[in-house]
């Protein structure tokens, strides 16, 4: 799958938070989208994945125009194709470690339904082996961050849109995210990745920088 924005503005309350961009994102590759705090990573991140839209410009999945896409779409996007490992947002607190990798629920009662080899697979590689009965809301940080990857991983996501996934982490789970995030794009995903960190940054193909001046430029419209 291809991600391209194409002259990608972001004007919040008059302020331009996101400053012409233009960039592509291939399968298979990790793009890291770097600059300092305020530039405007996040809102470029979401746009992205179609979570916002730009105030000027076009984001494109493999070469198709989404401005015209209706909520509909865009959720089938995010079904069938996406998947977002954001800070604070995604992991469903009150369900079950399964649960959050499969998304899918049995009609009655909780149990869990889908392939369950496959997801016991997917907590392995994520080290969360054994953890699935466990309600998601007592994984550490850095063990939820590996359950978005692990959920990405089950449904074999083809866009993945990830939003600082090293930050609070120790070195040794910091190495193993950027390990999962690797496996994914060599699985053929394009991963996307807004990022402070130098290990992150050069664990990816491609930086794209934003300027400071961009997250503080007001808007002449
Ligand atoms: N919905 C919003 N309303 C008002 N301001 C916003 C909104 N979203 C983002 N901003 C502002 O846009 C600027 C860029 O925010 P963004 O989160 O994209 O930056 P960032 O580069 O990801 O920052 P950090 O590295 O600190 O996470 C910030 O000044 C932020 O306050």
């Amino acid at each position: 799958m291809e991600i391209r924005a194409d002259a990608v503005s972001v004007v919040i309350d008059g302020r331009e938070i996101v400053h012409d961009v233009s960039l592509s994102c291939g399968p298979g590759t990790m793009t890291a989208l770097v600059g300092p705090s305020g530039c405007g990573k996040t809102t470029l991140l979401h746009c992205l994945g179609l979570l916002q839209r730009p105030t000027s410009g076009r984001v494109l999945v493999d070469g198709t125009d989404t401005g015209g896409w209706n909520a509909r779409a865009r959720r089938r996007f995010w079904k069938e194709s996406g998947a977002f490992v954001l800070q604070d947002y995604g992991v469903l607190e009150e369900e079950s470690v399964a649960f959050n990798v499969v998304m899918k629920a049995g009609v009655f009662g909780s149990r869990v339904i889908g392939d369950q080899r496959k997801m016991k697979a997917v907590l392995e590689l994520t080290g969360l082996t054994g953890r699935d009965e466990e309600q998601a809301a007592h994984l550490s940080g850095g063990e939820k961050q590996r359950l978005s990857i692990a959920r990405a991983l089950y449904k074999d996501a083809r866009a993945v849109f990830v939003d600082e996934p090293t930050a609070s982490l120790d070195e040794a789970n910091r190495a193993r995210v950027i390990h999962l995030l690797g496996d994914l794009a060599r699985r053929g995903c394009v991963v996307i990745v807004a990022t402070h960190d130098d290990s992150m940054m050069s664990a990816c193909d491609v930086r794209y920088s934003l300027r400071a001046e961009e997250g503080v430029r007001t808007s002449r419209h």
